[in-house]
């Protein structure tokens, strides 16, 4: 539990909250919880854009300037995920957002393709489809008084991921019987538990406490939805109904991307899939991913409106100038410009990935002040920090969708906003991400008007979400 002496050194010399013997800095810095984001605004204030922290025998060094962001993003060498994810293999496996190396490369090489914009066309249909559901479902709270609308949301977005990359359709947000969303929270909050607390690590003794049984029958549920995903998907490629393109399966028109070339990449003994484990993993980083960052951004976005109802009406005149008898496409999405910019507004206060971190493989120097970081440390990019800067972004928690407008950002330096990451290991659903939720808010949006309650609680677990709120009123718009 003690670090080595050249990390201790170099560590000594970065300015940080007093760290006690051994555990270090795990009683007053916590990496997660409702405090997390106040945490690390207050511990810039103090110790500057660069301050590190000790988890037991472990540094982390946090940093916020634009050309740090921009060194550690863009980085060939520096791929490998920080330490803390390490935490997160009994879930995601090898998955793509945890796995490094040669294995991350060639996963990343054989995904990329099926994210193709021409793919994304066939899955806004998906898009379209789960929220006019959505839609639907929401019919139940007019005119009803407040309501929690996170839970509709985060059943649409899984929704929408299951049915366009998985090909298959689970019914989330008809069917009041799914675990699987709340496990997810749940498992978050059980993986930056086991991220706090360094005795953890030491798997002998995690083994006997209950986060550890916890763990147990949480990867229960969370592995059962995958299976039963990747079942249906091998049943329905086994009767040969996938190959024909416009042909329907269950009511779903085959759209099939990911998991139907991910399949067939096991069959064929694909270098980057050689067990259906590999598969599984995917399946269940992607409908992680592809879900709960989602939901957050979602959430807060209806928060915004909610409370700025003059730009609530902006994006209503706008989505209405473009909704029409017709199924959205992805180049009607994409005229949504006003809607485009609240939602990167939304991401730019609450980025639902607050902070990311790599482990620093070679001796690294700071281009924004020359410090030594030294191999063997975690650098953590705190994204939020960098967003809420007032020198970059000022008046930082005014909520102004025209700070996107392309003569408003002129001059900002481009790392300066980085929800999606950036570099070889940014995210890779970001296209998808952006049509799923401009579908989804344009159409509530032109259905209903929504008035939400100021309070507004967050808590962080590996992403920042809105705990039991936003609370919002729905009324139906007439036409
Ligand atoms: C608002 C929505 C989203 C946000 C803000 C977001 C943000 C991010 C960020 C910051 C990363 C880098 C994480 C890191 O370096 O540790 C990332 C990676 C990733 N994202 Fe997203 N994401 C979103 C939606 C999605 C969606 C919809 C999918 C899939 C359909 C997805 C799949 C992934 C995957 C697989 C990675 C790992 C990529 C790699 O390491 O090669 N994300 N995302």
């Amino acid at each position: 539990l003690q670090p080595n002496r050249r990390l201790k050194e170099a560590g000594d010399k970065i300015p940080g909250p007093p760290a006690a013997p051994i555990v270090g800095n795990i009683f007053n810095f916590k990496v997660s919880g409702p405090t997390f984001v106040t945490n690390l605004l207050e511990s810039q204030e103090k110790y500057g854009s660069v301050y590190k922290i000790w988890l037991g025998p472990t540094l982390h060094i946090f940093i916020s300037e634009p050309e740090d962001i921009q060194m550690l993003l863009t980085s060939n060498t520096l791929i490998t995920k920080s330490i803390a994810y390490k935490n997160l293999r009994s879930w995601l496996g090898t998955g793509l957002l945890i796995s490094t190396g040669d294995l991350w490369f060639k996963r990343r090489k054989a995904i990329t393709p099926t994210f193709h914009f021409k793919i994304l066309e066939d899955f806004v249909a998906v898009f379209n489809r789960c929220a006019d559901i959505l839609v639907n479902c929401l019919e139940e709270q007019v005119d009803k008084g407040p309501f929690n609308i996170t839970d509709y949301l985060s059943n649409c977005a899984l929704d929408t991921v299951t049915e366009s990359a998985m090909g298959t359709r689970i019914n989330a947000q008809t069917d009041p019987k799914n675990e699987y969303v709340q496990s997810i929270l749940d498992m978050s909050h059980v993986t930056t538990k086991k991220i706090n607390n360094p005795i953890y690590q030491m798997e002998p003794a995690y083994t006997l406490t209950g986060t550890k049984k916890e763990e147990r029958s949480l990867l229960k549920i969370l592995d059962s939805l995958p299976d039963q995903v990747i079942q249906k998907k091998k049943e329905t490629a086994q009767n040969g109904i996938t190959k024909k393109v416009t042909e329907e399966v269950e009511g779903v028109k085959k759209r099939t991307a990911f998991l139907e070339l991910l399949l067939n990449m096991l069959k064929d003994n694909h270098p980057a899939f050689q067990s259906e484990q590999d598969v599984k993993d995917e399946v269940t980083t992607f409908m992680f991913e592809g879900h709960d960052t989602t939901t957050a951004s979602l959430s807060f976005t209806m928060w915004f409106l909610g409370r700025h109802p003059e730009i609530q009406e902006k994006v209503y005149e706008e989505v209405s100038s473009i909704i029409g008898e017709e199924e959205l496409r992805q180049e009607d999405i994409n005229k949504m410009k006003y809607l485009d910019r609240v939602v990167k507004e939304s991401l730019r206060i609450f980025p639902s990935v607050p902070a990311i971190g790599r482990t620093v493989t070679h001796d690294t120097v700071l281009p924004s002040n020359g410090m030594l970081i030294p191999a063997g440390s975690n650098l953590v990019a705190q994204i939020i920090v960098t967003h809420r800067r007032a020198d970059l972004f000022p008046d930082p928690m005014k909520f102004d969708p025209d700070r996107f407008l392309p003569e408003n950002a002129k001059g900002r330096h481009p790392y300066s906003y980085v929800p999606f990451s950036a570099g070889p290991r940014n995210c890779i659903g970001q296209k998808f991400a952006m049509l799923d939720m401009k579908a989804i808010i344009s159409k509530i949006i032109y259905n209903y008007k929504i008035v939400a309650e100021e309070k507004l609680d967050t808590n962080s677990a590996l992403i920042i979400r809105s705990d039991n709120s936003p609370m919002v009123t729905i009324t139906r718009r007439e036409r």
